[in-house]
């Protein structure tokens, strides 16, 4: 690969974008995610691009975007050094995507007449649109039926389990599992759609996808600057989730550190969990108000706990209403909150998703599930497990994908995604 490749994308730009500092976008280097950038063809300032580098991966506590789309991977590459070069290709790829800069050195129409593009181009007129691309690791990627395929099963962390069947699940071995996870967030779907599309192209030969999901309408705040969405039952979705503000919580609940020395790789990551639930929409909307709030334990409106305040108000569990506690203990709010969970958190960032509808007439809706935890053993695994026996809202829901990938810390210019784990 000649250095320019190593270096990934020139720079060219999709609508002209260009560095305040640089001339006509060309010296923008992929590394440059996060500089300020002009749009030449309307004169005004585009300030859309999430940084790629950094201690943590981004789109895990950077502001949640309104789109996503989320792929799984399996792995067909024999040797280890094929994986990491695949690595480091989804790594440049995704510097220059996040930048707003076509991928490679022709971009989607300066290459050769006879070849295919490096970039397929339907993002070619569009800015950066705070996409970020998240990368995680599955537990099949380090062991698979007993064979250690890319020489780092010692490197395996323990809470990277198997997570056990819950009591209901209707998961599809289609939309579940992968050996590698890419999740792509931007407020443009058209430019979540290309960055997924172009990684699963580069890996052509060397992983495969296993699954996909598209989601829209944040479910989740992960900052206090952003209003609370509401999820297709129509509540506030994210009100008391862990936000980007929430330092020393985040380090609690969503940052690994401290591990092991044959963990060490995954300090500053962390792991996220997904699940595809559809949401049964025609039986919800036939629900009353009152059963819909008693479900869920909040107000409809203002998303403010069933006893009493706003939406910020702290839920008080004990206050008694007429016929016993104003929040029903089998309430969704009861069985998620903190008090009832050994004090845990999680980071949500899922998504609505409709799938069209499924032949009798009923939406293929719900949400895609995305949270990032410290540890799924403690975070996730009792959590889903009560809700999945004793919650109110599991009776208009049914879980039908699900994954768990160790996502790894972030890197510098220069490195690639996962090099604590396979060396730079
Ligand atoms: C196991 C974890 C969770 C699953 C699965 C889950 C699914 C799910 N949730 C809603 C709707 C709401 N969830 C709310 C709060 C909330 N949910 C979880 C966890 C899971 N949810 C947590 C940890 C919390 C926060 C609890 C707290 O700290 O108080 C809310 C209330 C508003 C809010 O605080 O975000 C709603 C509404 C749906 C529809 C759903 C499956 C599709
Ligand atoms: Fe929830």
């Amino acid at each position: 690969m000649s250095p320019e490749k190593e270096r990934g994308s020139k720079g060219l730009s999709r609508r002209g974008l260009f560095t305040a500092a640089g001339a006509g976008g060309l010296g923008l280097a992929a590394g440059a995610a996060g500089a300020f950038a002009v749009d030449r063809e309307r004169g005004r300032s585009t300030d859309d691009v999430v940084p790629f580098h950094g201690t943590h991966q981004a789109g895990i506590t950077t502001e949640a975007q309104d789109r996503m789309h989320t792929a799984a991977f399996d792995v067909t590459a024999s040797t280890r050094a094929s994986l990491v070069s695949l690595l480091r290709d989804w790594t440049r790829a995704a510097e220059a995507m996040t930048a707003g800069l076509e991928i490679g050195e022709t971009g989607a129409a300066d290459g050769a007449y006879d070849s295919p593009p490096e970039d397929t181009g339907e993002a070619q007129d569009l800015h950066a649109s705070h996409l970020s691309v998240t990368f995680g690791f599955g537990r099949t990627l380090f062991e698979k039926d007993g064979a250690d395929r890319f020489g780092i099963a010692d490197k395996l962390p323990a809470a990277l389990i198997d997570l056990p069947l819950f009591s209901g699940d209707a998961l599809e071995e289609n939309r579940s599992g992968g050996d590698l996870i890419v999740q792509a967030c931007a407020d443009d779907p058209q430019v979540a759609v290309h960055a997924v599309r172009n990684l699963a192209r580069i890996a052509f030969g060397r992983a495969r996808v296993r699954w996909s999901q598209t989601g829209f309408g944040r479910t989740a705040s992960t900052s206090t600057a952003q209003v609370t969405p509401r999820n297709l039952f129509g509540f506030k979705d994210g009100t008391s989730n862990l936000k980007l503000q929430d330092g020393a919580q985040l380090e609690e609940h969503v940052w690994v550190s401290g591990s092991p020395a044959s963990e060490s790789w995954l300090d500053g990551g962390t792991y996220l969990v997904f699940r595809r639930i559809r949401m049964h929409i025609e039986t919800w909307d036939r629900t009353t108000l009152r059963e819909q709030e008693a479900v869920t334990g909040r107000t409809k409106r203002e998303g403010a706990p069933l006893s009493g305040g706003e939406e910020f108000t702290a839920p008080d569990f004990g206050l008694q209403g007429r016929s016993g506690p104003l929040i029903d203990p089998a309430s969704h709010l009861a069985l998620a909150h903190p008090d009832h969970n050994n004090g845990v958190r999680m980071l949500r960032r899922g998504y609505n998703y409709v799938d069209g509808s499924d032949g009798l007439g009923r939406l293929d809706a719900g949400q895609a599930f995305i949270a990032f935890v410290v540890d799924p053993r403690t975070h996730y695994v009792p959590m889903q497990s009560a809700m999945s026996k004793s919650d109110l809202l599991a009776e208009y829901l049914r879980h039908t994908g699900s994954g768990l990938f160790a996502v790894p810390p972030g890197i510098e210019a220069g490195g690639y995604i996962g090099d604590t784990l396979f060396g730079s």
